[in-house]
């Protein structure tokens, strides 16, 4: 069977005022693909996401989606950001914070319906936080806050989940179990995963985007060693997955 593309960018170019960020990119994001965005700090990963998700523009160049094999205006997309981004003082409950995930399908002026309050019931149980959706996001745990913005993302049953990020939570509990989770979402949906953590990337993703003003793919997890030593310039840990589990630890020294 052939996979059914849902995303794709063709010669993309982004710059901020002058400054170009992103040149000439070109990606396809299947349907259930579960594709990984690394690259060094700058590299462009939360430009690439701002022009997927339509907050930011390209100079040049097109985004198309599709829906089961035909062109489509947009598809729903959900979507985790960096937690630096978010303004935990902000007086927003959890149960508001999930509910704030229906916006775009609430009709405008009216309330949300019974059926939505069921959906964020639900998403709030999926995510084990009941009895937490009257606390400000302000007072919960870096776990906590991570799996209401994730409830957000995911309360609109969205196409695409994109996380930016999760790692940076600071909850070595719950990731493993972030991941537990995200294998299940993605039985159902695609999602793309920004990530620092190589390591973590290539033991989940089924794709792999390498993210430097350019943009590299990978159909698989095989990235070329010198990809990573060129554009990361230190030491890095290789995570293998095949049938033995093995961790390989590139050293180089800089001159
Ligand atoms: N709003 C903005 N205005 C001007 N420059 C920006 C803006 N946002 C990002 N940049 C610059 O664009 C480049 C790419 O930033 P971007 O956030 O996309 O990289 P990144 O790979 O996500 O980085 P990180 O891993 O640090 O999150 C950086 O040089 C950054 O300073």
């Amino acid at each position: 069977m052939t996979k059914q593309s849902i995303i794709q960018l063709n010669h993309i170019c982004a710059a901020y005022e002058r400054k170009k960020v992103l040149e000439d990119i070109n990606l396809t994001v299947y349907e259930k693909d579960f594709l990984g965005v690394i690259g060094p700090n700058g590299g462009g990963k939360t430009t690439l996401i701002k022009i997927i998700l339509g907050l930011l523009h390209p100079i040049s160049g097109d985004i198309r989606f599709y829906h089961e094999g035909k062109e489509v205006q947009e598809i729903s997309m959900g979507y985790l950001p960096q937690y630096s981004s978010i303004d935990k003082k902000f007086p927003i409950s959890v149960y508001d914070v999930v509910l704030s995930g229906l916006n775009r399908q609430k009709a405008l002026l009216r309330s949300f319906t019974a059926q939505q309050h069921e959906q964020v019931k639900n998403v709030i149980a999926r995510m084990g936080l009941e009895g937490l959706e009257k606390r400000a996001i302000g007072e919960l745990s870096g776990g906590q806050l991570q799996r209401a913005l994730l409830g957000r993302a995911l309360v609109s049953d969205p196409q695409v989940v994109i996380l930016d990020e999760p790692n940076t939570y600071i909850d070595k509990r719950f990731e493993a179990k972030l991941y537990s989770l995200l294998e299940e979402i993605n039985k159902e949906r695609a999602i793309i995963l920004v990530s620092h953590d190589i390591g973590t990337v290539l033991q989940n993703v089924k794709s792999i985007a390498c993210v430097n003003g350019t943009l590299d793919y990978h159909p698989d997890t095989e990235i070329p060693a010198e990809w990573l030593e060129e554009h990361f310039g230190c030491p890095i840990e290789l995570l293998g997955h095949g049938d033995l589990p093995h961790r390989v630890l590139k050293c180089h020294h800089h001159d």
